[in-house]
């Protein structure tokens, strides 16, 4: 229906009452904030002048700590004080010039007045203190905006269902405080006003989709059942989007007991990670943890391996540079094998195995001398009794072996090397070491002058210091040989074949074990080691987890291992889990990754895990969509959003024209700019392609690689490998050759199809040579050829 001028002007008029009332309750608040930031600063200078100072006697101490804890106190209550109000004033701020994008009208069951609900991204209260002028979105009310249509309805709230009649759903585009555009819609929200959110340029930070969420997204903001989520979606189909939204959700549903340091997000990159890092401040929220698998590999292995990222894997395996050899081969079966829940299981039972026997232990070592030998180590340690659990046996052995070097520093201050570090000490370190023994035999004889006296408290000084390491070492326990028996695992088969227990080894065994042992003779670890080793270090040594976080929140979780699941789990084991991926964006093609999602449903078993689905593809335009879909095997299934496009062109270069197909591809940027479309990506199979075509095109073209070490995306064209492109959108994908040579292996078709998606309005491929099957596979229809 119509919205008439009069009903035109009244809305208009509540958004000018709206926005006055905002305006004033800011101008009041400033004021606060300044005067409480005046008081802040203040207290922080006086802080010392309050606090009474005395320290003459061991009473005035006492007096001294209660009148610092006094001032602390106060500061703190002041500056959380101020950190509220200025919360506060930003809400307001982002209120101010878009107070609301929704109403409903909704009329309780047995009630005859009919309230109008107005949606925000906060809410507001009237001046009264008791009417809502503003709800926010993820009010138990709200929820009934995104999945009611007008008729009877319902919604929930953690008091019981509240039945009802909804009159009425509008929507409104309000910029500056004035309705740019405003309409009455049935049953979705309003394909409308997606279609011009759509049609915006891409940005190099991600938007809050608030206003527009869609129903099935809704269903996965404000899931709380279940302990694991899963979303299957398509892409571009929101699942990030969705999972950001519910980060808002939950902070703001749990506000009470959840904070956002207790909400993790692993994502596939750190470049996503600053893309999507501005959703929740932009609603109001503080942003969650954010993190990567690869991040935490290396917080935890540390500086005991050289460590392999994902990255370089990957570009290893996408370069696919078979030799005569095998390496290759034998890397990718090692990638597959070690990936996989049989090896999970292979882990554990070597853990029951070295229960009992064959543990490996490094001797402790002090200038060439062996304090303790691993043979002793290991007797000891079989010692205990078999049912005391591994990793307290450790901690004892620490113990004891704190203790051995203890007694062995004793045996030591008479040596001669003690006496040759003495004459080399000066006379405030000699003062130092005496000081040292007094304080720790309390009654020494106060005299200085005594030679054997001095010589005991330097001997005693200098053994302490050169053993520290040593008992540094010790309580880290480097003495439990993790690389050792990792190692041992490959070189030992009839071990292996043991504790894999009839199921089957890596295919090209005495490959993947040379390699696997080579790499870690130098220290090397290759990254599908990296997760294994560790599961058995901490199997062996305890397990490190973290009780604090409550969500966490898995990107693209097609991409990681079964194996790496499993340690999630572990990490977090009072976590809920919500893991979003896409099955046919898995671009570890080699099918290590996940293809169906029943390891992930194991992980807390099927009753406590529930999957939803999202189909429909909001980026890309209908025709993009069309065509990207087509290369997959079981594509019809997703949903092409109604906004269109020009069709994806495909252009045709001779095989040894490549610089042919750059100049066509800096022609088509000129074109792509001067049409407005700015954000703009070259996208190539590997690293080393863009390395080169960055080089080829420098001179011509103003463009910016992108490396795994690039920070953050910016908004221009960039040159960028397919992979480190998950998850972000661009106005234009420029696909460099799209070669058969390039992606003719099945395990490159999805790569190839998630470097496609990435486009919202203009896909462009360009092929030097044959074209890549992917391509020629998909109905000629559904693009142009130039
Ligand atoms: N309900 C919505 N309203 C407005 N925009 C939406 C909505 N859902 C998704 N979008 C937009 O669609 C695009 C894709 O969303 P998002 O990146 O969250 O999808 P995804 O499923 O994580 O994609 P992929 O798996 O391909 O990385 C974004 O620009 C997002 O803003």
């Amino acid at each position: 229906m119509e919205i008439t001028d009069q009903e035109w002007k009244r809305e208009q008029e509540r958004v000018d009452d709206v926005t006055t009332k905002i305006g004033r309750r800011i101008r009041g608040l400033e004021a606060q904030v300044g005067e409480m930031r005046g008081d802040v600063v203040g207290l922080r200078k006086e802080f010392w002048d309050e606090v009474t100072m005395n320290f003459a006697e061991p009473d005035d101490l006492g007096e001294t700590s209660t009148s610092m804890r006094q001032q602390s106190q106060v500061l703190a209550e002041r500056e959380f004080g101020h950190k509220r109000a200025f919360s506060q004033l930003g809400k307001l701020r982002r209120l101010q010039h878009s107070p609301y994008f929704g109403r409903i009208d909704f009329r309780e069951a047995d009630e005859s007045v009919t309230e109008p609900i107005y949606l925000g991204i906060a809410s507001l209260l009237d001046d009264n203190e008791q009417d809502f002028l503003i709800y926010d979105w993820r009010a138990p009310i709200s929820s009934l905006y995104y999945d009611g249509s007008p008729g009877a309805i319902s919604y929930r709230t953690p008091g019981g269902s509240v039945e009802g009649e909804m009159e009425l759903k509008r929507q409104y585009v309000i910029r500056d405080a004035k309705i740019r555009v405003m309409f009455d819609t049935g049953m979705t929200i309003g394909d409308e006003l997606l279609q011009e959110v759509l049609s915006q340029s891409a940005d190099d930070r991600m938007k809050s989709i608030v206003s527009t969420i869609q129903r099935e997204q809704n269903a996965i903001i404000r899931n709380e059942q279940s302990r694991l989520l899963v979303v299957q979606g398509a892409a571009g189909s929101g699942k990030t989007s969705a999972a950001l939204q519910r980060v808002a959700y939950l902070l703001y549903r749990y506000r009470d007991t959840l904070s956002a340091d207790q909400l993790v997000l692993f994502s596939p990159n750190s470049l996503f990670n600053s893309y999507v890092s501005t959703v929740l401040p932009e609603l109001g929220e503080e942003n969650m943890l954010q993190t990567t698998f690869q991040a935490y590999l290396e917080r935890r292995i540390g500086r005991e391996f050289e460590l392999e990222d994902a990255f370089d894997q990957l570009e290893y395996l996408l370069r696919g540079d078979v030799s005569e050899d095998g390496e290759y081969e034998a890397r990718l079966a090692g990638i597959r094998y070690k990936s996989s829940l049989d090896y999970l299981e292979v882990i554990r039972a070597y853990r029951e195995y070295l229960s009992e026997r064959e543990m490996m232990f490094r001797p402790i070592r002090f200038q060439g001398h062996e304090i303790v030998s691993a043979e002793d180590m290991r007797r000891r340690f079989y010692e205990f009794d078999p049912t005391v659990k591994i990793p307290s046996r450790i901690e004892q052995m620490s113990k004891w072996l704190i203790k051995e070097v203890s007694e062995y520093g004793k045996s030591q201050r008479d040596e001669e090397w003690v006496d040759d570090q003495i004459q080399l000490l000066d006379s405030s370190a000699l003062h130092r070491a005496y000081n040292l023994m007094r304080r720790k035999q309390k009654g020494a004889a106060d005299t200085f002058d005594d030679f054997d006296q001095q010589r005991e408290a330097a001997a005693r000084m200098i053994v302490n210091d050169w053993l520290k390491p040593v008992r540094k070492w010790i309580k880290r326990q480097r003495f439990v040989d993790v690389k050792g028996m990792y190692r041992r695992l490959y070189k030992d088969e009839s071990l292996f074949m043991k504790l894999s227990g009839g199921r089957p080894l890596p295919a090209m065994w005495h490959e993947v074990s040379r390699q696997t042992q080579d790499r870690i003779a130098k220290s090397e670890l290759m990254f599908e080691d990296a997760t294994p080793l560790l599961l058995l270090r901490e199997l062996l040594q305890g397990f490190i987890t973290n009780t604090a976080i409550r969500h966490v929140i898995v990107d693209e979780v097609q991409d990681y291992t079964p194996f790496q699941l499993e340690f999630l789990k572990r990490l977090f084991p009072r976590a809920r889990m919500t893991a979003l991926g896409d099955l046919n964006q898995a671009i570890y093609g080699h099918d290590s990754a996940l293809d169906d999602y029943d390891p992930l449903l194991n992980l807390y078993g099927r009753e406590e895990s529930m999957v939803l689905r999202l189909t429909r593809s909001y980026r890309s335009t209908r025709e993009i969509t069309e065509f990207t879909k087509a290369m997959l095997p079981e594509g019809e299934d997703i949903l092409a959003f109604t906004r269109s496009g020009e069709k994806p062109v495909l252009h045709r270069f001779a095989e040894d024209s490549v610089t042919g197909m750059e100049e066509a591809i800096a022609a088509d940027i000129e074109e792509l700019r001067k049409q407005g479309l700015d954000y703009t990506a070259i996208i190539c199979k590997t690293q080393s392609e863009c390395n080169e075509l960055h080089q080829r095109l420098k001179d011509r073209l103003n463009t910016r690689l992108i490396t795994k070490n690039t920070p953050a995306f910016e908004k221009g064209t960039v040159i960028v490998p397919a992979y480190l492109a998950k998850g972000i959108e661009f106005d234009a994908v420029l696909l460099h050759n799209a070669s058969a040579e390039r992606y003719s292996r099945e395990s490159e078709r999805k790569l190839f199809y998630t470097a496609c998606t990435r486009a919202m309005h203009v896909l462009h491929l360009y092929a030097a040579g044959d074209v890549s099957p992917f391509v020629t596979g998909v109905d000629s229809e559904l693009y142009e050829v130039h």
